[in-house]
Formats: structure tokens, C-alpha cells, sequence
């Protein structure tokens, strides 16, 4: 991809953070054409072994840790990370550290600098995003209070899809009620970019077609893009609608909600910790929420949770190509759609009806990189695309700090 260049000088560097639910990425781009010197995460936060991975710029290992049986939560990783980053930071100059930041409301639609009042101003959104948002402000006031003359931007999962159709984003209630902000937003609108960005790289006369792609992470969400927009999402209003998640239970009757609240008399945090701590595939296995852990279960119970999340991907599926009145690709990213060879079989099988024809061996030799996965004879083209949030993260916040 051709970065353009936003002023970065060749020792000027972008640090990146992008707190997920279930774990920390950072990135450390530098120079003018954002080279990755060094990315890392802390994974499985909360849950088992925290595990600590970094590489350098040639993709060597550049330090690892587990914390076996006592789970870092999102302050000790971010402690660490901090920590950790210090001795690679020697000699550069850090023009800005770029934040994914889930939810962006009403108010913000583009990348913002982010100061006191607008942290504040974000506070208020913690309900629209309960897993991630506190975990997302947490991480940018710890770099505040270390290096608080450092220039911090927020990138919002949102913004992505601040331009789809009105219809897209409506949802069946009255202006009193939606005129308060509550309508669809949609989200993990920075890989979405990020896959959109490249697709006239890897298949340019896609540029203009039709796309549906599949951010299959922890958090999983569909996006259907038009010559490269935004036109439709299966998360709503906030990240636990759409596919069920690795603990989020996905689109629900809200009749469940109100049956929960009324004839089982649980209350508002009791529901929204099930709705988004104990369902999805954990809720539905009883044994994990992780995708590795399920595959390599024998138990009954494992196969129909990731069964019930490739159906669900398969209803979607029609759903996005409804909107978009048509198919051309499908894509497949984040930690399970990279990896998961048989969740990509099942689905693209799934979508036979749709003209998706699997090349298993493709399939099959998946190796990190953006791959091919269809037959040559494949009416509709399906790919898998390495999420890189924190390459989107990196170029937005180098050209907010540049134009000021
Ligand atoms: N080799 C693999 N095979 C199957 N699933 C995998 C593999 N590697 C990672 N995953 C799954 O990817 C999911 C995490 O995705 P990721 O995008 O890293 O999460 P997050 O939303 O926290 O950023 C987990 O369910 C994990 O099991
Ligand atoms: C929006 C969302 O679900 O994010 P994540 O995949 O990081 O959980
Ligand atoms: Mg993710």
C-alpha cells in the first residue's frame, strides 16, 4: 500500500493501542512509511494464561511472558506494555499515540484529539459499550499521566459507518426515542477501513464491487461495503448485536430481555452480564470462549456452539447480500477468520447458493498473509485479510497531529 506521506520524519514514530475485550495490541510504526518496528500483545486477559508476545520489524521474537494461572486484567497489561516499551523507544520521537476507541455516538465521527473534556465526553458512552470503552479510557489516561506532552488521537470503530444509508442505520421506534442517538452505529469500522483500503492492491476490479467481510475475532461483526462504504452492519447499537461472540450472545429477541427482567426477575446488571460475559461460545459450550479451545474439544456441546456461530454467519450472509443487492467477495478476517480453516470451509460452503466455491487446498494453506480462498471458477470471490487496525489507527493519528 502506498502511505502517503504525512510528515513523519524517519525517527518520528506513531504508537499504536488498541485495547480489545480480551486483549492489548500495540504497534510502534515509524518514519514516513509507517514501518512496523515493533508489535506485540497481551492475550487472554482475564481468563487461564496471559500470554505476552512481541516481534520486531523483521518479525523476530522481541520478548515473551505467561502469567500462568493469575490472568492480567486491562491495568497490568497495560502497565506492562508501558513498561516493556520503554527501552524501544530510546532515540524516538513519539509524534503521537493512536487509540481504537469503540464507540464514537453521535458526536464523533472522525478522528479526534483526544484531551480531558473529551475523555469526559466519552465517559458518557460506557454504556453503549461496556467491555471495551472503560478499558479504552483507561489505556489513554495511563499514557497521560506518563507522558502527558504526547499528542493522543482516538480512532473510533464507529466512524466507518457514520455514512451508511439512513435506512441502515434506523431502527422501528419513534423520532422521541431515536432522535436520542439511539439508532444503529456499527463497529470494528477500523479493520472494515483497513480491508477496504487494500482491496484495490489485491483485487483491483473489486474496487467498485460488492463486499461482504467478516471480522471474526472475539468480537464479530459483518460489514457489507460498496466500492469501498459502508452500507450495512450487523452490529447495532451496540457490539453485542449480530453473530454470537465469544462471550457476547449476538442479535436476540429483545422479548428475551424483557421475559429475563420480568417472570426471572434478574436486573439490569445481571442481564447485561449475561448478554455479554456468559453467552455466545462460551454460553452456548459451557467450556470456552476461545475458538482454539473449542476446535480442539471433543465434548458435543463445543461443535454446536461453532456450528450455531457459521449458521449465524450464513443468515447474515443473506442478510448483507440483500443489502447490497448482489455479491461479489466475501472476506474473512480477525483472529478466528485468519485462522480457523474449518469455520471458513463451513462457511463458504454454506454459501454455495450464493456462488462461493472453496479451493480446500487454498483454504488449507492459509499462511498469514492476504490469500485467495475460492476456486478460479468461483462466481463469488472469498479471501482472507489480516486485520491491521493499528496500521489504520497509525496513518489516521499521524494526519490529525500533521495538519495541525
Ligand atoms: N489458530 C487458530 N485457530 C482457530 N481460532 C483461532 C486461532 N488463533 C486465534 N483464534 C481465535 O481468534 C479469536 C480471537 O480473535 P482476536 O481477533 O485476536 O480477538 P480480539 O477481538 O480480542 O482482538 C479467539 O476465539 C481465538 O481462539
Ligand atoms: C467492537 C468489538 O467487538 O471489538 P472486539 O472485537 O475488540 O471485542
Ligand atoms: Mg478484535
Amino acid at each position: 500500500m502506498n502511505a502517503p506521506n504525512h510528515g513523519l520524519a524517519p525517527d518520528d514514530a506513531v504508537v499504536v493501542i488498541n485495547a480489545g475485550s480480551s486483549s492489548i495490541k500495540f504497534s510502534l510504526f515509524r518514519g514516513p512509511d509507517f514501518s512496523p518496528e515493533l508489535k506485540g500483545k497481551v492475550e487472554n486477559l482475564y481468563a487461564g494464561t496471559t500470554r505476552f508476545s512481541a516481534s520486531d520489524a523483521q518479525g523476530h521474537p522481541a520478548g515473551e511472558r505467561t502469567w500462568a494461572d493469575a490472568p492480567l486484567d486491562h491495568e497490568g497489561a497495560m502497565r506492562f506494555l508501558i513498561d516493556h516499551a520503554e527501552e524501544h523507544l530510546q532515540g524516538m520521537n513519539v509524534r503521537a499515540v493512536g487509540h481504537r476507541i469503540v464507540h464514537g455516538g453521535v458526536h464523533y465521527s472522525g478522528p479526534q484529539l483526544l484531551d480531558g473534556a473529551v475523555l469526559d465526553d466519552l465517559e458518557k458512552l460506557i454504556p453503549l459499550a461496556p467491555l471495551h470503552l472503560p478499558h479504552n479510557l483507561a489505556s489513554v489516561r495511563a499514557v497521560l499521566a506518563l507522558a502527558p506532552q504526547v499528542p493522543q488521537v482516538a480512532c473510533f470503530d464507529t466512524a466507518f459507518h457514520t455514512g451508511q444509508p439512513a435506512l441502515a442505520q434506523a431502527f422501528a421506534l419513534p423520532p422521541s426515542i431515536t432522535g436520542r442517538g439511539i439508532r444503529r452505529y456499527g463497529f470494528h469500522g477500523l479493520s472494515y477501513e483497513y480491508i477496504a483500503s487494500r482491496v484495490p492492491d489485491f483485487a483491483p476490479a473489486l474496487a467498485g464491487g460488492r463486499i461482504v467481510a467478516a471480522h471474526l475475532g472475539n468480537g464479530a461483526s459483518m460489514c457489507a461495503m460498496h466500492a469501498g462504504r459502508s452500507v450495512a452492519s450487523t452490529m447495532g447499537f451496540t457490539a453485542v448485536d449480530g453473530l454470537p461472540m465469544g462471550t457476547r450472545c449476538g442479535a436476540l429477541d429483545p422479548g428475551v430481555v424483557l421475559y429475563l427482567i420480568d417472570e426471572l426477575g434478574m436486573d439490569v446488571a445481571a442481564v447485561q452480564r449475561l448478554l455479554y460475559q456468559e453467552s455466545g461460545l462460551l454460553g452456548v459450550s459451557g467450556i470456552a470462549a476461545d475458538m482454539r479451545t473449542l476446535e480442539a474439544s471433543v465434548d458435543p456441546r463445543a461443535q454446536l456452539a461453532i456450528d450455531l456461530l457459521v449458521y449465524r454467519i450464513g443468515r447474515e450472509l443473506g442478510s448483507l447480500a440483500a443489502a447490497l443487492g448482489g455479491l461479489d467477495a466475501l472476506v474473512f478476517s480477525g483472529g478466528i477468520g485468519e485462522n480457523s480453516v474449518a469455520v471458513r470451509a463451513a462457511v463458504c460452503r454454506d454459501a454455495a447458493w450464493l456462488g462461493v466455491t472453496l479451493d480446500e487446498s487454498a483454504n488449507g494453506a492459509v499462511g498469514g498473509g492476504i490469500a485467495r480462498i475460492s476456486a478460479a471458477s468461483s462466481k463469488v470471490a472469498a479471501w482472507v485479510v489480516p486485520a491491521n487496525e493499528e496500521l489504520m489507527i497509525a496513518r489516521h493519528a499521524a494526519a490529525l497531529v500533521g495538519a495541525q
